[in-house]
């Protein structure tokens, strides 16, 4: 991935303020083919609003938004079928049977699978006799995802997909999730406060903090390369570690590579530790 190749979405120094709230803070990050990359962040970390810029809904004040190497400004309307979005609340069709809604949602794709849309209906389990109406949350959700997923988009936006899902459906969903992009070659950005889903499906990890883009990493780099350090007294970090957080003589680093004087311990994390590390 990456490299020569255009990125799917790109941010360059991208703040967004509303009234006296930072929510976006001098963010830039590149997205390319084939990433799942798992969003997470405090609530009002900036989450949503990082997607909402990504697909145009709201403009940055400042800093310029990409998507597939167009200004997110000037998408054509072929570009804009090629990316899927899933808000964090789904979404209207009432009145609509789920096979009707998905006949209509159908109409707007040229490139829709219908191969795939019976696999993931069948997946989720889901009546298409039932009316829109009368879906669980959870059902909604995945009749929302079926519809931004079954025209195999190339950027696919999910915010808190599986927060309604049940854990069955979840880990199901997950797991498809990253088939998916790596089958169909899309980049997938989601935002999820579950760590261990993250963990277990997410290629790369970015780590909001009050808007900031504190960290973006592949998950099996930031296994080796994120270390809580415990110091002895007057220790000197080594200039190459970027510091995450300290509180005494702990300290939360990125891009360890080696032991050095004064290093009592380096302590790995998992995705769980490091939110609450980062947060102290
Ligand atoms: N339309 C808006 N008007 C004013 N402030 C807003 C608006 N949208 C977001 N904000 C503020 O921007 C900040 C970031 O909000 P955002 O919804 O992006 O956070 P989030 O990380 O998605 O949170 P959560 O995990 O709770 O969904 C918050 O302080 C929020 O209050």
């Amino acid at each position: 991935m990456e490299m020569n190749q255009t990125a799917t979405l790109a941010f360059s120094q991208v703040s967004k303020q509303f009234e006296q709230q930072t929510a976006l803070d001098d963010l830039s990050l590149q997205l390319y083919p084939g990433m799942v990359v798992g969003l997470l962040g405090q609530n009002g970390a900036g989450k949503s609003t990082l997607m909402r810029c990504a697909l145009g809904i709201i403009e940055p004040n400042v800093g310029e938004v990409s998507v597939l190497g167009s200004s997110v400004k000037e998408l054509s309307s072929e570009l804009k079928t090629q990316i899927g979005y899933v808000p964090q609340q789904p979404f209207g069709y009432e009145g609509f049977t789920v096979v009707k809604a998905l006949d209509l949602h159908r109409s707007f794709y040229p490139d829709w699978d219908r191969g795939l849309e019976t696999e993931w209906l069948q997946r989720f389990d889901l009546d298409p006799k039932q009316q829109v109406q009368r879906l669980s949350v959870g059902q909604r959700q995945s009749l929302a995802l079926i519809m931004a997923m079954s025209y195999r988009p190339k950027l696919l936006i999910l915010d808190e997909p599986v927060a309604s899902l049940d854990p069955i459906a979840r880990r199901k969903f997950m797991a498809d999730l990253f088939d998916l992009a790596l089958e169909s070659g899309s980049c997938v950005l989601f935002s999820s406060h579950i760590t261990s889903d993250l963990e277990r499906v997410a290629s790369h990890l970015a780590l909001l903090k009050q808007g900031k883009l504190v960290l973006f990493k592949e998950i099996d780099a930031l296994r080796e390369q994120v270390k809580l350090l415990t110091l002895a007294e007057g220790a000197q970090l080594p200039e190459e570690l970027q510091v995450l957080n300290r509180q005494g003589n702990k300290v939360l680093v990125d891009n360890f590579k080696q032991e050095f004087t004064g290093l009592i311990q380096a302590e790995s994390l998992n995705l769980e530790q490091l939110f609450m590390e980062l947060h102290s």
